[in-house]
């Protein structure tokens, strides 16, 4: 007969797996540099957490999301406490550590629980056996000396690496970057655009309308048993992300090139506001994607994997959209692993590949047709300074500057000379879980 474990032996078992899941998933991140998306799906799928259930995934979900967002904050935390760095042999018992950390120091777990499910994995691994004392120590040592420590950090500062913060400091000033920091230690809320109805869906939902048309909301289990999501009734998509679209105007019945389009948000704005949109994008997977999500919400438009910088449509568009490929440090919030896995060099390079699709698309625009430039990042180079220097540089086109009636009336993320700049302390609510923007850079131009 099976011998009968009894409910807390398999209580521990299951946070056992949750926490392996999340060191996993934090060491593919922060040395393996992969996407924590790509690495959450793959481990919810088939790995350490594949066999957790809900309520547990999302425990995977947050454990990894507070252990990226307060990276900085902890190892500063466990550098305080260990006299030495551990050997080269014993660095997952680093990720060990941070991911104890995360619950001891902002997490609402039991100090006793983060440290005794730390140091069971170490001794499961025989390189990190070892420094199972050393794990138990550092840990309680933690717990005990939580608040002093966390009192004496510049949080924000920390939680941001140098590349980052030197460069917000130098564009936006060190009291504007500790507000971007700040809002990047908050898991931010899910937004969705609705087809139709938002005050319906948002009664629905339990949601909040935004003055953008966008709904928010903090749901409560997995998105895809949400109401309205098998009936393709809405989508998700950072309330900033749905401005750049919203800025062609009414599109129905014109021809829209949406370009760098997958996974398709803006096609789907584009195609349910009556445009015939050809989305392009140069990656088949997130095409699919593309395809997929239009499927969901009984939408259609023309579908083009092709390069950007070699592709040329048959006939040119009365309205274009390019959401360029960039640095997306906008989206942090979304993305806490970014910061970690970036270093700033691919900037330049981005910028000119940025420059160069949009020479090609604006020879694919119909004299008087407008074309809006996005990208969803915070560096100059990638929006403003992008934009000021294809002004100089390019003749038979103007600016048709941005209006506060453009974006729901608001005034803040418009910049003297009419582009979009959204920032990530932007729609501040009193709830500071409901604030915030993705920060995005939107500029619209005509053809003369
Ligand atoms: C910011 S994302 C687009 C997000 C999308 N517009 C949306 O709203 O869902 C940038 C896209 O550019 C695509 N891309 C990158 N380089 C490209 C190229 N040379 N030609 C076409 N697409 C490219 C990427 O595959 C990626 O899907």
């Amino acid at each position: 007969m099976r011998p009968k474990r009894s409910k807390s032996a398999e209580l521990a078992q299951v946070g056992l797996a949750a926490r392996r899941a999340a060191v996993d998933i934090v060491e593919a991140v922060t040395d393996r540099g992969r996407r924590l998306e790509d690495v959450l799906e793959g481990e919810l799928a088939s790995g350490a957490a594949s066999a957790l259930i809900a309520k547990d995934r999302a425990l995977v979900r947050a454990i990894v999301g507070t252990t990226l967002r307060r990276k900085g904050q902890i190892t500063d935390a466990l550098d305080r406490l260990m006299k030495s760095s551990l050997p080269a042999k014993a660095h997952r018992l680093d990720h060990i550590l941070a991911v104890g950390a995360a619950q001891i120091l902002f997490m609402d777990v039991p100090d006793h629980a983060a440290v005794s499910l730390a140091v069971t994995q170490a001794v499961a691994e025989p390189r990190l056996r070892p420094f199972k004392n050393l794990a138990n120590g550092v840990l309680r040592n933690l717990g005990r000396q939580r608040d002093t420590i966390l009192a004496d950090q510049d949080a924000e500062r920390l939680n941001t690496p140098d590349w980052l913060w030197q460069r917000w400091r130098k564009t936006y000033g060190a009291e504007n970057a500790h507000h971007f920091a700040a809002m990047h230690a908050i898991e931010p809320t899910l937004d969705i655009t609705v087809r139709s109805d938002p005050a319906g869906w948002a009664e629905r939902l339990g949601a909040t309308v935004l003055p953008t048309g966008s709904l928010r909301l903090v749901p409560s289990g997995p998105i895809e048993r949400l109401d309205g999501f098998d009936e393709g009734a809405w989508w998700v998509q950072d309330a900033a992300a749905a401005l750049p679209a919203r800025l062609l105007g009414d599109v129905a019945g014109m021809r829209v090139a949406d370009l760098c389009a997958a996974p398709g948000g803006k096609t789907a704005q584009l195609a349910a506001a009556g445009a015939a949109v050809t989305a392009v994008d140069i990656s088949a997977a997130r095409l699919t994607r593309l395809e997929q999500n239009l499927a969901r919400l009984g939408l259609a438009a023309e579908i083009v994997a092709a390069d950007l910088t070699d592709w040329t449509p048959a006939a040119p568009f009365d309205a274009i959209l390019l959401d360029a490929p960039c640095s997306a440090t906008g989206t942090v919030r979304r993305h806490p692993d970014l910061p970690w896995r970036r270093s700033g060099a691919e900037i330049d390079s981005l910028a000119a590949l940025q420059a160069r699709m949009l020479q090609r698309a604006i020879s694919w625009l119909k004299p008087g047709g407008e074309i809006v430039y996005c990208t969803c990042s915070l560096e100059p180079e990638e929006g403003e300074a992008q934009i000021a220097r294809f002004l100089q540089e390019t003749p038979g086109f103007e600016r048709r500057p941005i209006a506060a009636s453009d974006i729901g009336g608001l005034t803040k993320p418009i910049t003297p000379d009419g582009d979009l700049r959204t920032l990530p302390y932007h729609l501040a609510a009193d709830e500071p879980r409901l604030s915030g923007l993705d920060g995005f850079f939107a500029a619209r131009l005509r053809r003369l």
